[in-house]
């Protein structure tokens, strides 16, 4: 037997005390069963769109699930992802999602069969990183997931708050129909992907999450519209935004809100064409955009910051799960040469001593197992928090969660693992 296969039928043994519970790969046509079983466990009840979208990029042989008998009680499901990293790789990486255990098979081991399921299939596969959001953060650190990005959400009070237009004349803003400009925005995408940590590459399929707009989630809200940052001289695309408004008339007249859901942009002029335009939406006091980047341009555009009502929330959390494979597809911000003490209780073949040595920012970087002593000691979880830049280890170390072993290690780590641009999730999944 395997390591992998030998944990993965402790996994199953540990179902087995219970009734009469079995966990399995999905077939495709139990999906509504398994989808309706997690539905309830959220307690949601979907819009039939949303739900066919999920439907459609469902990776069915990626799917979990465990039944009491012929009944669906619990699930977990995988996306085959490529993920940016810090130096522009995209690597591989299972974008875990659909984890859901029916109320009255709660707290008895389900999900903790699941994920120890799929992290081995996950490892199996040769993906060195899993990546989720969660319902609940205080669920997934047990399994070695540590946050690893948050993301900024905006109230604007768009009286108090102005964005200058670029000068020099050179954007065009122009209106298009969401679906037509849709292959145009999804290269802009593309092109952004590897320059910023965590953004995911898109599958086949996934260019439809964005446009996705039922009639049932607008509570009031236009349908989606999309403003494209032309350049004037050749049309080439440089930004685009999407957003919807909603119009409310009251006693001192109108008080209407945009609803931002992405703004992205390949050039500085063309972002502040674009929040210059959303900030002056005539007939509308307020602007909300709930997911930007912690680093987003805005802070800095706009005349006063303060009026943004921002506030932080946690975003993506990234497991290592092949630690030297991961370690040595990013890059490092600083030379680093360092031995670094691992503990992976969920995943063992990462525990251990590992060697992570690069000469800069520039260089590729290389990871292997040694017996050398230890410079920094810290779990696998707080190593998936630092692994995108976007957490200091010296943070974390603050926190009691990393440990210095040899003076100076510390700083020399925090330094390497850093990197210029905040690691950002676009979309949920
Ligand atoms: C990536 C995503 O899809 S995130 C979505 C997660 N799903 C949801 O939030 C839907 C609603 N909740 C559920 O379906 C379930 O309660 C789940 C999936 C969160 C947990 O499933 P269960 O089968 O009850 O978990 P299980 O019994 O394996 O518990 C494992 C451990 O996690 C802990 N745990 C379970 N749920 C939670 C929670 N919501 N918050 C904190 N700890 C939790 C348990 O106490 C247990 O701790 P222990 O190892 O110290 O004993």
């Amino acid at each position: 037997m395997t390591q992998s296969s030998e944990a993965r039928s402790s996994a199953a043994s540990s179902l087995a005390g219970h009734d009469a519970l079995s966990l399995r790969t999905l077939k495709a046509a139990e999906w509504d069963a398994w989808y309706d079983a997690l539905e309830v466990a959220f307690g949601e009840d979907e819009s039939p769109e949303r739900r066919a979208l999920w439907q459609a990029l469902t990776e069915v042989d990626r799917s979990l699930g465990v039944w009491d008998g012929d009944m669906p009680v619990g699930g977990a499901g995988a996306y085959s992802f490529r993920m940016a990293v810090p130096g522009g790789a995209l690597l591989p990486a299972a974008g875990v999602t659909m984890v859901g255990v029916l109320p009255t098979h709660r707290r008895r081991g389900v999900l903790t069969a699941l994920m120890r399921h799929q992290l081995d299939e996950v490892h199996e596969r040769g993906e060195s990183l899993a990546v989720l959001t969660a319902s609940e953060p205080a669920i997934y650190g047990r399994y070695g997931y540590g946050l690893a990005t948050w993301k900024l959400g905006v109230t604007v009070e768009r009286s108090r708050v102005r964005v200058e237009r670029p000068e020099d004349g050179r954007i065009r803003l122009r209106l298009a129909d969401p679906a037509a400009a849709s292959p145009a925005c999804e290269r802009l995408y593309g092109e952004l992907v590897p320059r910023r940590p965590g953004m995911l590459a898109r599958l086949p399929g996934w260019e439809r999450l964005p446009l996705l707009d039922p009639p049932s989630e607008r509570e009031g809200h236009t349908p989606l519209q999309c403003v494209l940052a032309e350049d004037g001289a050749d049309g080439t695309l440089l930004g685009f935004a999407r957003y919807s408004t909603r119009m409310s008339w009251g006693h001192a007249g109108p008080s209407g809100d945009v609803r931002v859901r992405e703004v992205l942009a390949s050039a500085p002029e063309a972002r502040s064409a674009l929040w210059a335009y959303l900030l002056d939406l005539d007939l509308t006091d307020t602007v909300v955009a709930a997911n930007l980047p912690v680093d987003d341009p805005l802070l800095h555009l706009v005349s006063d910051p303060r009026r943004l009502r921002s506030q932080l929330s946690d975003a993506l959390f990234v497991r290592l799960v092949e630690v030297g494979d991961a370690l040595r597809s990013r890059h490092y911000a600083a030379p680093v040469d360092l031995v670094l003490e691992v503990a992976d209780e969920f995943c063992p073949w990462n525990t251990g001593r590992w060697h992570l040595h690069a000469a800069g920012p520039e260089k590729p970087a290389a990871c292997e197992p040694t017996e050398a002593p230890a410079d920094l000691a810290l779990p696998v979880r707080e190593l998936g928090s630092a692994y995108l830049g976007g957490v200091s280890l010296a943070a974390l170390a603050a926190a009691g969660l990393v440990r210095e072993l040899r003076p100076g290690a510390l700083a020399e780590a925090s330094a390497a693992f850093g990197w210029p641009v905040a690691p950002w999730l676009p979309h949920n999944f």
